[in-house]
């Protein structure tokens, strides 16, 4: 299913924070190749010991990753299992996490955001064409490759992350809004349209700078919104405001395509809203 590394070939550089049951590090691995040594950055992400439940899920997130590989999927190397220690060895994204990039203030245009969208819509539509379900889509795993450079023509360049553990291990309602309305009573059988739902959530993180949607609210009032099929505030841009809310509707069946996705995204690229709004271009 995947790679075994040996914990010997690894090296732990600075920590750079913790995800849910997870502590990830900057950090190298070696590998002879034909007698010589090379060394490649790497982010190391670590199963916290306690946490042993997990682990399958942690596995599973690591070699369905390993087993598929397309531009917009990360990179993982392999895994290495050290004593009670799990470790995923990925490549390393040079700018981190999308949603962090975004808080911190970057402004961006809107061709950028719809640039990144439609680079998550077409991993998803490879996924969807596998029959692959990742089931955790929000800007927190999406991550920065290349920052993009508006005045030279460079579109940034975003990969997907391994979805990490499973919904069903985890408080299903800290993942509203990303977590579909009828996952709350399945947590077990996630579909590719869950995906969708997840998708029209990352989108509005992405035009609202990184802020989590429903930011600060408790978990009743979460399961509030889902019972009283409440909608996200909607953008001033109507027909991004429109697809966002196709991807979130509360009937899975009724959302639509990956194809439709892409469709939309590039209507939304070539209106000219970019024109009439236009953000400051990408301050170098
Ligand atoms: N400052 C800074 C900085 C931090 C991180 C990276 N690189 C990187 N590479 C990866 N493969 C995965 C992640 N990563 C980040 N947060 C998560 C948890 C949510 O998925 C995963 N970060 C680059 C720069």
């Amino acid at each position: 299913q995947f790679h075994m590394i040996k914990y010997e070939d690894l090296k732990w550089d600075e920590s750079l924070g913790q995800g849910s049951f997870t502590r990830i590090y900057r950090g190298h691995k070696t590998d002879i190749r034909d007698g010589e040594n090379y060394t490649t950055e790497v982010l190391l992400k670590e199963l916290d010991a306690g946490h042993k439940n997990c682990w399958e899920s942690f596995f599973e997130s690591a070699s369905l990753m390993s087993q598929i590989s397309h531009k917009h999927l990360l990179l993982v190397y392999g895994v290495s299992v050290h004593g009670v220690q799990n470790i995923m060895v990925q490549e390393f994204v040079k700018y981190g996490a999308l949603d962090l990039y975004l808080k911190r203030g970057r402004s961006v245009s809107v061709s950028w955001k719809l640039d990144v969208a439609k680079q998550l819509a077409s991993a998803l539509n490879f996924l969807e064409e596998k029959h692959i379900v990742h089931g955790n889509i929000c800007a927190k795993n999406l991550l920065l490759a290349r920052e993009g450079d508006q005045s030279q023509g460079i579109s940034p360049f975003i990969k997907l992350s391994d979805p990490g553990i499973s919904v069903a291990m985890l408080v299903v309602l800290d993942r509203i809004p990303w977590v579909a309305p009828e996952v709350l009573d399945a947590p077990d059988d996630l579909t590719l349209e869950c995906d969708k739902w997840s998708f029209g959530a990352t989108v509005w993180e992405i035009f609202n700078n990184g802020n989590s949607p429903l930011q600060g609210w408790d978990l009743d009032e979460k399961r509030q919104f889902y019972e009283s099929f409440q909608k996200l505030p909607p953008s001033q841009w109507a027909e991004l405001a429109d697809l966002i809310t196709q991807c979130m509707d509360y009937q899975a069946a009724l959302r639509p395509s990956c194809r439709s996705i892409i469709r939309q995204l590039n209507s939304l690229i070539t209106s000219d809203y970019e024109i009439l709004h236009s953000t400051e271009p990408v301050t170098q």
